[in-house]
């Protein structure tokens, strides 16, 4: 896959299936559009382009909070799942107040135009421009807007995916994404207390502007230096110990060596319990025995 910034000139001129949207998180709901293009691609021998905004377009629109700069995948991420899609061409362009003041029809002249389009695929809701256009103003293409795909009789939508992630229901997250929802981070210094009471944990800190679970415990598995391995994670402050900072740890299982510096991936499988200030060391201990054995047994 070739990544772009939108220009005349970078555009590639072979014929392309070109879909549009934003795309937080390339869910089940985005991978139907991308079944599509691959489809349409085979039998008009074309190539799939996608052309995007790196940040949310409600930046422009709403009032700044910190969460319009997040995202469901890291930047990296976000790449891998577009390849993987079968996309051949990432078109970026920034959405800025000067974009958004475009019309539908300045958006086809200053964009559409400078591809070599063999069809357009959106998304059933899809609008676009400063005159809210819709898929008519597309009708001089070969169009495509495809279904909504629902889950539970619910649209799957990345606003339905956030909540699910902030409430800890991760199992749902993951089961709207059609992957697990993963957190990136470098594996830095805590307390030192963890070896202390028989569960080290790697603290990671990542440096990607992502949504983190609720506070709570959660079977993960994790990767670090190449290799993955089952393990339990703590989101939250530590509790039992007057802790002021949130950390992601994770006890590793299976697991003896040293790895701060070291990055590692985190996928949250399933939410065991919520976070507890509990009396002692020993209760904290007794309840993390506990824990370990659902991670271990869990499928
Ligand atoms: C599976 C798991 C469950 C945990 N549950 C709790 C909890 O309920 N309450 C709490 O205060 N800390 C909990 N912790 C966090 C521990 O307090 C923390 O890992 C320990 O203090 C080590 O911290 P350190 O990495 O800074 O050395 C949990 C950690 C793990 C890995
Ligand atoms: N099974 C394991 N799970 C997690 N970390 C482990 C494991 N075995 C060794 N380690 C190492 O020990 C460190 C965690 O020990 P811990 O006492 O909790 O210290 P810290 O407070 O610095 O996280 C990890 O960062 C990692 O380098």
């Amino acid at each position: 896959m070739k990544v772009r910034k939108f220009k005349e000139s970078t555009v590639d001129k072979a014929p392309t299936i070109l879909v549009l949207g934003y795309f937080d998180g390339i869910h089940r709901g985005h991978q139907a559009l991308f079944e599509k293009a691959r489809d349409l691609a085979d039998t008009k021998n074309a190539t799939i382009s996608v052309l995007t905004f790196p940040e949310n377009p409600s930046i422009v629109f709403s009032k700044f909070n910190e969460n319009l700069l997040k995202h469901l995948t890291s930047d990296k991420k976000r790449l891998q799942l577009f390849e993987k899609n079968g996309v051949d061409f990432l078109y970026l362009t920034d959405f800025t107040s000067h974009f958004a003041k475009l019309t539908s029809h300045d958006f086809i002249e200053n964009y559409l135009k400078k591809l070599n389009i063999a069809a357009v695929i959106v998304g059933f809701d899809y609008k676009f421009g400063s005159d809210n256009g819709t898929v008519k103003a597309l009708s001089d293409y070969d169009i495509y807007q495809i279904p909504q795909i629902s889950d539970s009789n619910e649209k799957i939508s990345s606003t339905r995916i956030r909540k699910a992630v902030l409430s800890g229901d991760v199992e749902l997250a993951n089961q709207l994404l059609g992957y697990h929802y993963e957190l990136s981070g470098l594996v830095v210094h805590g307390e030192a207390r963890g070896r202390t009471i028989g569960y080290p944990t790697a603290n990671v800190e990542s440096k990607d502007y992502q949504y983190m679970p609720a506070t709570g415990v959660y079977v993960v598995d994790i990767e670090v230096a190449g290799k993955c391995y089952r393990g339990m994670a703590s989101i939250g402050y530590n509790d039992t110990f007057g802790g002021q900072t949130k950390t992601l740890e994770v006890n590793i299982f299976e697991f003896h060596d040293e790895i701060y510096g070291e990055t590692a991936t985190v996928y949250f499988l399933k939410l065991i319990r919520g976070m507890v200030k509990f009396d002692g060391v020993e209760a904290l201990i007794t309840q993390m025995k506990n824990d370990e054995k659902i991670a271990r047994e869990f499928v």
